[in-house]
Order: structure tokens, then C-alpha cells, then sequence
């Protein structure tokens, strides 16, 4: 056969096979429907990330090898978040404006078919979610480089919503104008975290710039994006959302730069087999207290993973203790070390349990 016609031959399969796909892809989406109408009549959430947690791995034992792996997870992932909307509008609220690495965080735990509000501060998300205006939240808790968001954990103590889901993301910086070119550069403009994380880059590229200091990294984007002369430090997602070009990527000094994300609700997911559990407490004013408490954690084997420290609002001096230990509360083994703290702690309350993210490669 001739080559031409050959070539002919595999695309005519290829266009039957997407064909196919696109087909499957519907008939998939309706039974989605069908069964987030079973789980409405039975008030069952329609988020289950232990069933989706089964069905990636089957997806990726089926796979002869061809495929490549990561893109059928994430081809697959997209599928999967897309079904979910259709058993529920999934609002996703951020911290904003657009293209802030929280809306990175959130399009990578809900994919591009959710509907994703932005925000202007960590407790409007909060807010949101409780009024159920929005289902779902996402706030950064930690950066590995500038450490904890305080502001979330102390919103923790003043909404009673729970953990879903975390989400690490590579904070990666660009700095970006409407030209890409770097003569253009009169002033550069980030949020102080990200001026900080690339401190050494400009001082060798752009030694008598000034710099200037924006609220987020997405707003230093929307400004580059109406003043030629202005440089954001931001993600690419900022560039691509504001329409700017890239002068250069990757400027951090520091590579493995990551910010974990939670994902917040009104309820945590089942468990997965591998999960973390959150949770305050606050501790009697006694000596050995905090020990006391970690204790029954210390004997049956389960590992802490955080702990940190903040001050009650109003009461100085006072501390509530935020805690991350693996496993699931549904488990007999956490069930029952948590039930055992809260015997020598004066307040403790259970923020969720859910699975535990994937760290960046
Ligand atoms: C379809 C379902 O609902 C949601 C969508 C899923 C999917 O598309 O595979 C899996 C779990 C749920 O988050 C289900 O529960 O089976």
C-alpha cells in the first residue's frame, strides 16, 4: 500500500476511535447523573474521593504501558472532575484575583469544569462556604520557605467547616511584562514573598530597578498588564490570565519552593487508606501537659506530621495547638488515640480527615 494511502487508513481509525471516546465520555457523564440523583435522595455527599482514588489506580493497572502514565492520570483526573459537576454545580471559592497560586491549588484538586469564585481575603472564602454559597473553599495554609498562613489557622477557630482535601503546588516565579523583553523593565512589582524568594536574581539582572510591593502576586499582574513599563512577579497562570508575555521563568533562588493548600467544606471525605487528620486543642495549664496529650499517639505508632502553636484571640497568653497525624478517623487506631487525648486536653475538636496530597516531583 502506498504511504498516502496507509496514513489515510490509521487516521480513518483514528477518527473512529475518538469517536468512540467522545461517545463514552457522554454515556459516562449521564451515569454520573444518575447516581448524584441516588445520592441526593440518600442526602449523600456527591464528592467521594476514595471511590475516585479506586478508579485512577484500576485505570492505571489496565494501562498496557503504552500510554504514558502521567497524562492518563491527568486526562483522567479531568474526566472525573467534570462527571462530578454533573451531580453537583461545584462553586470553588479562592483566595483571589484570578491566577493567584490558590486558583493554581484549586484547578488542580477540582479541575477546569468547576465554577471557581475568587475572593479578597482568606476569611471571605471561609464565609462563603459556611453560607454554602459556595461548596468548596481553598486557602494556603504553609509555604516550605515563609512557613505557616496564620490567618487560616485562625479561621479554623471561627468556622466550623471541615478539611476536605490539600493540595501542595510548586511556587514557581516568572517575571513577566506585555513585551517579554526585559529592557522594557522600569519597576517590578510582586507580593513581598515573591520579591524576597528572588531577591538574587534581580539584584544580578535588574540591579537599578526599583521594586514595589503588591498585595498578591496575581494583582502585580493585572498592573503590568495596563502599564508597559511595569514587571509582575507572578505564576504563568497570571501571565496567560492577564495576557502578558514571560522575560524570564523560574527566577527563584530557591528551587523546591511549595505551598500546601486545604480544601475546605462542610464535611470530609471517607477514608482512602491514605489519610491525615487535622485537629485543635487546647491544653490544661499544667506541667507535662502537652506531652500528656501527645502520648497516646506515641504508643500506637502514629505519626505526627505537624504541630504548631497560636494564641487564643482575647485570652493573652493562652495557646490552641494545631495538630496533622496520619490516618483516618474512621480508623479504630486514630479513633481511639484521639478519644485518649481528649481526656488531658481542655478543648478538642475534630477538623477532618482526608487524603493526603501528593507532594511536587
Ligand atoms: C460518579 C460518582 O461521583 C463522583 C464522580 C466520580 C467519577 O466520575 O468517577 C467518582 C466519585 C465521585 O466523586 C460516583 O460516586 O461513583
Amino acid at each position: 500500500m502506498a504511504d498516502k494511502d496507509k496514513l489515510l487508513e490509521l487516521r480513518e481509525a483514528i477518527d473512529q476511535i475518538d469517536r468512540q471516546i467522545v461517545r463514552l465520555l457522554g454515556e459516562r457523564f449521564s451515569l454520573a447523573r444518575r447516581i448524584g440523583e441516588i445520592k441526593r435522595q440518600s442526602a449523600r455527599a456527591a464528592l467521594d474521593l476514595s471511590r475516585e482514588k479506586e478508579i485512577l489506580s484500576r485505570i492505571i493497572d489496565l494501562n498496557a504501558g503504552v500510554f504514558p502514565e502521567e497524562s492518563l492520570k491527568a486526562i483522567y483526573g479531568e474526566i472525573i472532575n467534570t462527571c462530578r459537576t454533573a451531580q453537583q454545580p461545584m462553586k470553588v471559592a479562592y483566595l483571589g484575583p484570578e491566577a493567584t497560586f490558590s486558583h493554581v491549588a484549586a484547578i488542580n484538586f477540582f479541575g477546569q469544569a468547576a465554577d471557581f469564585v475568587p475572593l479578597e481575603a482568606i476569611m471571605d472564602v471561609f464565609e462563603e462556604v459556611e453560607s454554602g454559597r459556595c461548596q468548596f473553599g481553598v486557602v494556603p495554609v504553609e509555604n516550605s520557605i515563609e512557613g505557616t498562613v496564620t490567618s487560616t489557622l485562625d479561621a479554623f477557630s471561627e468556622y466550623r467547616l471541615k478539611i476536605c482535601g490539600e493540595v501542595y503546588v510548586p511556587v514557581a516565579h516568572d517575571l513577566i511584562n506585555q513585551t517579554g523583553r526585559i529592557e522594557d523593565i522600569r519597576k517590578v512589582i510582586s507580593h513581598p514573598h515573591a520579591l524576597a524568594q528572588c531577591r538574587r536574581w534581580l539584584r544580578k539582572h535588574l540591579p537599578s530597578v526599583p521594586t514595589e510591593e503588591a498585595s498578591s502576586t496575581a494583582y502585580a499582574a493585572r498592573w503590568a498588564a495596563v502599564d508597559p513599563s511595569i514587571a509582575a512577579i507572578a505564576s504563568s497562570l497570571a501571565a496567560k490570565t492577564y495576557h502578558l508575555q514571560t522575560v524570564a521563568a523560574h527566577i527563584e533562588d530557591f528551587r523546591g519552593n511549595t505551598t500546601r493548600f486545604l480544601v475546605i467544606g462542610k464535611e470530609s471525605p471517607r477514608p482512602t487508606g491514605r489519610d491525615k487528620t487535622s485537629l485543635i486543642i487546647s491544653l490544661a495549664d499544667k506541667p507535662g501537659a502537652l506531652f500528656a496529650t501527645l502520648q497516646p499517639f506515641a504508643r500506637r505508632g502514629i505519626n505526627m506530621t505537624k504541630i504548631e502553636s497560636r494564641p487564643v484571640k482575647g485570652e493573652p497568653w493562652r495557646y490552641l495547638f494545631f495538630i496533622d497525624i496520619l490516618g483516618h478517623i474512621e480508623e479504630e487506631i486514630v479513633r481511639e488515640g484521639i478519644d485518649e487525648m481528649s481526656e488531658s486536653c481542655t478543648h478538642l475538636e475534630w477538623l477532618g480527615s482526608y487524603p493526603v496530597g501528593d507532594l511536587p516531583r
